[in-house]
Formats: structure tokens, C-alpha cells, sequence
């Protein structure tokens, strides 16, 4: 695991878009995107780029259950509003939140990233150390699966909804198995409040009470923090 802490969240950003750039010039074909205020200034510059993503392929980690995507709080939403409208990709996957086979869809999605196998994979993190909705106790080591969110994750959601009731309890996450199959992984991280999620993360021990721990043990992670997000680490 490699930690690089900058100035700020545009540089980190900046930094991000670089391997990304990279990667695709190398031959990157499927992008694994994420959703938050994490990766927004990333997504900025990838459309204000003049890189071609119409022969790219993306799988996002995540969608509430119960929202449409023309739903504005629904995760494709924000794909959509932040990349997709302005930036097309061949091909963009993100669970479906209203599919009428609900106990189908994490087997259905599974099979999507198994055809499309993830050569970056974009992570925010949670302030309790969750990726994707993986949240703490998830296995390390499985596939995508129906979530019920914590309350710690509720409460740091509840600021884009009218009312903290109107939060979807559940969530179609990717597995931190899938995760890890990602060639290349990239976690975003910025601001006092996931200090201590990166701190467990990088320095504590690899345990499924801080899912992004277990980034120690993949062989291509970055992560990428502001000083804020780094000021707990010991060095
Ligand atoms: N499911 C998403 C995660 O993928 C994201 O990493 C996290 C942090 O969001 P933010 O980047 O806004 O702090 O929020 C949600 O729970």
C-alpha cells in the first residue's frame, strides 16, 4: 500500500487523474467508479480533459435500494450529473436500485464485473472505514451483496436528503472480494473528519471492523490524502 499525502484536495485530485490518464494509455479498459464528495474534483477534471472515455467501460461500486436512477439522491444520478452526461462511456454500470428481482441483482451484478474485469478502481472512504457499502463485519473476501447501512452512515448521508427519514436504509454494494480483484486501486480521502479512518486503515491491522484495511494486502493501492486526512498518521 502506498500513502501520498498533498497540500490539498485539488492536487490529490490532480494526482488521481494522472494514474488514471496513465493507465489508460496503458490500456486501461474498465474504469470501477465511486459516488460522494470524494471523487467530485477528480470527475472535474476528467471532463474538463481531453481524454476519450467512448471506448471505456465503468462499473460503479454502489446504489441504494428502493431509488430510481432518475431519482436526484440515486448514486446513477450522480454519475450521471457529475461524468456521464458530459463524458459518455461505451458502457456504465451501476447496481439497480428498483430491480423487481431484488434477491437476482447482487448475483446479476457480480456477473457484470466478472465480464468486465476492473483495471482501476476508484474508493472513497467512510468515516468508519467503509468502502463501497461495505461496511464493518462485511467478509473480506465477498462478492456484491444487499447492505443495511449503519447508522454512523445514515447520519453522514442524511445532509443530501430532505430529512434524515427520507435516507434509504439499504444498499446494493460491491464485495470487497470484487474489490480486490481491481488490478489498480485508488482510495480518495480528504478532510479532518477521515483522519482516523485513514489512520486504521494504514496502520492498524487488516481486520473487517476497518474494511479498508484490508487495502494492506492488494499488491497496486494508492491512497491519496489531503494533510487533514493525513494528520493522524504517525509519519
Ligand atoms: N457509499 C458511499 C461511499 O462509496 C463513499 O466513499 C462514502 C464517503 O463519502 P464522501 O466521499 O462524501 O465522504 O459515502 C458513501 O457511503
Amino acid at each position: 500500500m502506498q500513502v501520498r499525502v498533498f497540500d490539498n484536495k485539488d492536487e490529490a485530485s490532480q494526482a488521481a487523474f494522472e494514474i488514471i490518464k496513465d493507465s489508460m494509455a496503458n490500456g486501461a479498459k474498465v474504469l470501477g467508479l465511486a459516488t460522494g464528495s470524494s471523487p467530485v474534483a477528480l470527475y472535474d477534471k476528467m471532463t474538463a480533459s481531453d481524454l476519450d472515455f467512448s471506448n471505456m467501460t465503468s462499473v460503479n461500486l454502489d446504489e441504494y435500494v428502493g431509488l430510481s436512477g432518475d431519482n436526484d439522491q440515486s448514486y446513477r444520478y450522480f454519475m450521471n450529473q457529475h461524468l456521464f452526461n458530459k463524458k459518455p462511456f461505451k458502457e456504465s454500470f451501476v447496481p439497480n436500485g428498483l430491480a423487481t428481482d431484488a434477491d437476482n441483482e447482487p448475483a446479476h451484478y457480480d456477473k457484470v464485473i466478472e465480464e468486465h474485469p476492473i483495471d482501476v478502481q476508484l474508493l472513497g472512504i467512510g468515516r468508519n472505514g467503509h468502502i463501497g457499502f461495505n461496511e464493518p463485519g462485511s467478509p473480506l473476501d465477498g462478492g456484491t451483496h444487499k447492505v443495511a447501512l449503519t447508522q454512523s452512515t445514515i447520519d453522514a448521508n442524511a445532509r443530501f436528503f430532505a430529512n434524515e427519514n427520507d435516507v434509504p436504509r439499504f444498499a446494493y454494494s460491491m464485495g470487497i472480494g470484487s474489490i480486490m480483484k481491481s488490478k489498480k486501486i485508488i482510495l480518495l480521502a480528504f478532510g479532518e473528519n477521515k483522519a482516523d479512518a485513514i489512520k486504521a486503515t494504514v496502520e492498524g491491522p487488516v481486520t473487517d471492523h476497518v474494511p479498508a484495511s484490508v487495502l494492506q494486502n492488494h499488491k497496486d493501492a494508492i491512497i491519496l490524502v489531503d494533510k487533514a486526512a493525513a494528520s493522524k498518521l504517525s509519519k
